[in-house]
Formats: structure tokens, C-alpha cells, sequence
């Protein structure tokens, strides 16, 4: 229902850890933003601020154009217009189910018959029609989980920002949840903001993905893109389980150090142009590019298997290859623990030492925008 902005945003702590480092990222009206991360990077400081219980030592952030957060001004917390889902459903246990839903709409003077109209397209809208008498320890997790949502659309916000709101719930239920939240978000037209720890989750659900580390943006892209290119080995490592080699890229392939490994050219993605003299830098190989295969009993060589997990389209093989760590996949074999099996590595993703200029990185470094909307909302909105 609107669009929010970051403008180099920082936020730094009383005791001088800075949690936001220049956090630019421009939202569109009606996106679904999944944020992700290694724990500690800033995601639920960037999704506190938004709401207004940090506020930000420098930057701007807006909502619907109009700056909440800025080193001049701060709009309060119950005047952003927010609704707020967090990992622990935070229901008064002494109200029915229907007086917490209503809560909000209490407060701002809405009268009965509305706000009981109100709660019971909520209730319809998340799953819970009916439930509105129950007392909330007469629901299940995911029913109270539920009750939260509504009670956090029922005021119908302006941005949604949800905290690990799955995080509790197990599988099959969160997967439902999952699917309802998005479906549910594209009806409203919400613009979400969805802190998670799970990458599946993120990838299944979200218009883009933001991956921050130590408070930076790394990258914010659509799925398929921060999948296909990530901007960093780093993105590589966290979204695909990519393990990271060091080494040189010349005209022949990628050399690891300390490996008996060349990867040739034609397998290697850089944005590198051919002819480049040898750069040093990182292949990312994920674990579909490494290719095992059984070792017989006489041979030498290869890796050792340290773990073997079954996966119904391919098994996750962790190795042990040269004083390095290594995740591959196996599909119709599975080796065992203690294993020793060959190992070959088929292609990555190569990351130069250093920066890389701009021209060289086009689709990677104009990711902070929303991308373009589709066709027919362009028509429907210019027209
Ligand atoms: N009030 C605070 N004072 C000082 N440091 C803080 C404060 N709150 C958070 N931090 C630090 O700021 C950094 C970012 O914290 P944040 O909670 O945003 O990370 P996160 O990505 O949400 O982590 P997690 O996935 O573990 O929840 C962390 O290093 C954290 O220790």
C-alpha cells in the first residue's frame, strides 16, 4: 500500500557499534521484501528503525515519500501507520481472540459494530472465521500466529513488517502459512518487509531478496537473480551453499591454490572480458558444480567424506579435499561418512580480488531499486 525508502541510512549504538552502514534500498508500492542474513548483520535493526524504535544516528527513511526518520524530524512509532508481526505471538492472554484483533481499532476510537465487521474479514481472510469467542490458549501456535497477522492488518497498514513471524512453527504448517501470508499480501496489495533466517522460505515467498552482512546491503535482486548472480562469493556461499576457493583466472581456466584443480575458461562466469591477464581472485563452486565420484579401494587421491545427508533429488555430501571444506551432490549413489571419493569440479562463479569496476558489473550494481513492474501494471497504473 506504499512505497518506503532508505537513504543512507546508519545507525550506531550507544556503546559504538554501528549495526546500519549507509543503507540505501527504495521499496515499491505493494513489494515483498524478504531480509536476509547471517545472524548479527543488521536485519532486525533495518526492520526496528523502519518502525521507529531505533532511530538512525544519520540517512532518511520515508514512507510514501514523506521522511519518518530524519536527522530533523521522527514521526513516532503509532503514527508510521505500521502493522508488526514478530517470531512470539504477543496476544493478551485475559482477551477472546476477537477482542485482540480489535485492539488497534479500539484505540482509534473505531465503534463496535465497525470493528466487529472488521475483525470477522479478518478472521475469514487469515483462516480463523469463527474463532473470534476463543480464548487464545484454546489455539494451536499457528492459530495464534495467525491471530497476530490479522491483528496486525486489521488497521490495514501501510507497510507490514514481519520478524521471524514463521519462525516458531514447524513444517507442514509454515508451509501453508507461507503461501497464505503471499497470496494474502498480493490481494491486500501490502508492502511487507520479512526478516527470516530461512533462504528457502526467502526465495519461495518475496518479489526481492535484500542479503546484508555486517550492516552493509550486499545485494537486494529478484530470487532467480541473486541465485543466478550473486554480487559477492560471499551472496554465493550464504544463498547456495557455495564454497569459496582462492586463486588466479587467466586465458586457460581458473587455478586453485593449493588444489589439483584447473577449471577451464569456458566453465568459469566472470564479467571479466577474455584476454584479461591473470586476476586473482575467488571461484564460487557450488555444490552442483562438483561432480564425485566412487574411489576403489587401491586408489589414492580424492577426498574424504566428513557427512552424507539424503535428499530426495540429490544427497549433500560435505568433504574433506586438501586441508579444505566442501559441500557436493550426489544423485543415484550416496557415499558413506569416512568415504574417500573423487572429486571434480566443473564450474563457478569468479569474484576478482578487489572492487570491480563498474562497467564490468552492470546487472549487479543497480540492484537497491525496485525492478520495473510488469507490463500490465505499468498499463493499469498510467492508465
Ligand atoms: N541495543 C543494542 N546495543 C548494541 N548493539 C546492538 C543492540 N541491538 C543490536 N545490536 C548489535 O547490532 C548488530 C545487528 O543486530 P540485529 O539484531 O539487527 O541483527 P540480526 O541480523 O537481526 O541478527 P539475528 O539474525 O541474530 O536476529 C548485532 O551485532 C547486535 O549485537
Amino acid at each position: 500500500m506504499s512505497t518506503v525508502n532508505f537513504d543512507s541510512v546508519d545507525v550506531t549504538f550507544a556503546d559504538g557499534h554501528q549495526a546500519l552502514r549507509s543503507v540505501s534500498l527504495d521499496i515499491a508500492d505493494g513489494e515483498f521484501i524478504a531480509l536476509v542474513g547471517p545472524s548479527g548483520s543488521g536485519k532486525t535493526t533495518l526492520l526496528r528503525s523502519l518502525a521507529g524504535f531505533i532511530s538512525p544516528s544519520a540517512g532518511t527513511i520515508s514512507i510514501d515519500g514523506a521522511p519518518v526518520s530524519a536527522p530533523e524530524s521522527l514521526v513516532a512509532v503509532e503514527h508510521r501507520g505500521l502493522g508488526m508481526v514478530f517470531q512470539q505471538h504477543a496476544l493478551w492472554p485475559h482477551m477472546k481472540v476477537g477482542e485482540n484483533i480489535a485492539y488497534p481499532l479500539k484505540l482509534a476510537g473505531v465503534r463496535r459494530p465497525r470493528r466487529e465487521r472488521r475483525v470477522a474479514e479478518v478472521l475469514d481472510l487469515v483462516g480463523l472465521a469463527g474463532m473470534g469467542g476463543r480464548r487464545p490458549d484454546q489455539l494451536s501456535g499457528g492459530q495464534r500466529q495467525r491471530v497476530a497477522l490479522a491483528r496486525a492488518i486489521i488497521h490495514q497498514p501501510r507497510v507490514l513488517l514481519l520478524d521471524e513471524a514463521l519462525s516458531a512453527l514447524d513444517e507442514p504448517l509454515r508451509a501453508t502459512l507461507r503461501s497464505q501470508l503471499q497470496s494474502m499480501a498480493k490481494d491486500l496489495g501490502l508492502t511487507v518487509l520479512h526478516v527470516t533466517h530461512d533462504r528457502s522460505e526467502a526465495l519461495a515467498i518475496a518479489d526481492r531478496i535484500v542479503v546484508l552482512d555486517q550492516g552493509r546491503i550486499l545485494q537486494a535482486g529478484r530470487p532467480a537473480e541473486v541465485v543466478a548472480q550473486p554480487a559477492t562469493g560471499f551472496v554465493a556461499q550464504f544463498l547456495n551453499d557455495a564454497t569459496l576457493l582462492n586463486g588466479v583466472l587467466d586465458s586457460h581456466g581458473f587455478h586453485a591454490d593449493g588444489l589439483p584443480l584447473m577449471v577451464p575458461r569456458r566453465n568459469v562466469s566472470t564479467d571479466l572480458p577474455e584476454g584479461e591477464p591473470s586476476v586473482p581472485g575467488q571461484l564460487a563452486v557450488t555444490p552442483n558444480h562438483v561432480v564425485l565420484s566412487p574411489v576403489g579401494p587401491e586408489e589414492t587421491g580424492g577426498a574424504d567424506v566428513v557427512s552424507s545427508l539424503y535428499g530426495r533429488h540429490a544427497h549433500t555430501v560435505e568433504l574433506h579435499w586438501s586441508g579444505r571444506r566442501m559441500r557436493g551432490e550426489t544423485a543415484g549413489w550416496q557415499p558413506a561418512p569416512g568415504d574417500l571419493v573423487g572429486v571434480d569440479v566443473i564450474g563457478g562463479l569468479f569474484f576478482p580480488e578487489g572492487p570491480l569496476p563498474p562497467m564490468h558489473r552492470p546487472h549487479r550494481s543497480e540492484s537497491s531499486r525496485p525492478p520495473a513492474p510488469p507490463r500490465s501494471a505499468r498499463t493499469a497504473s498510467g492508465g
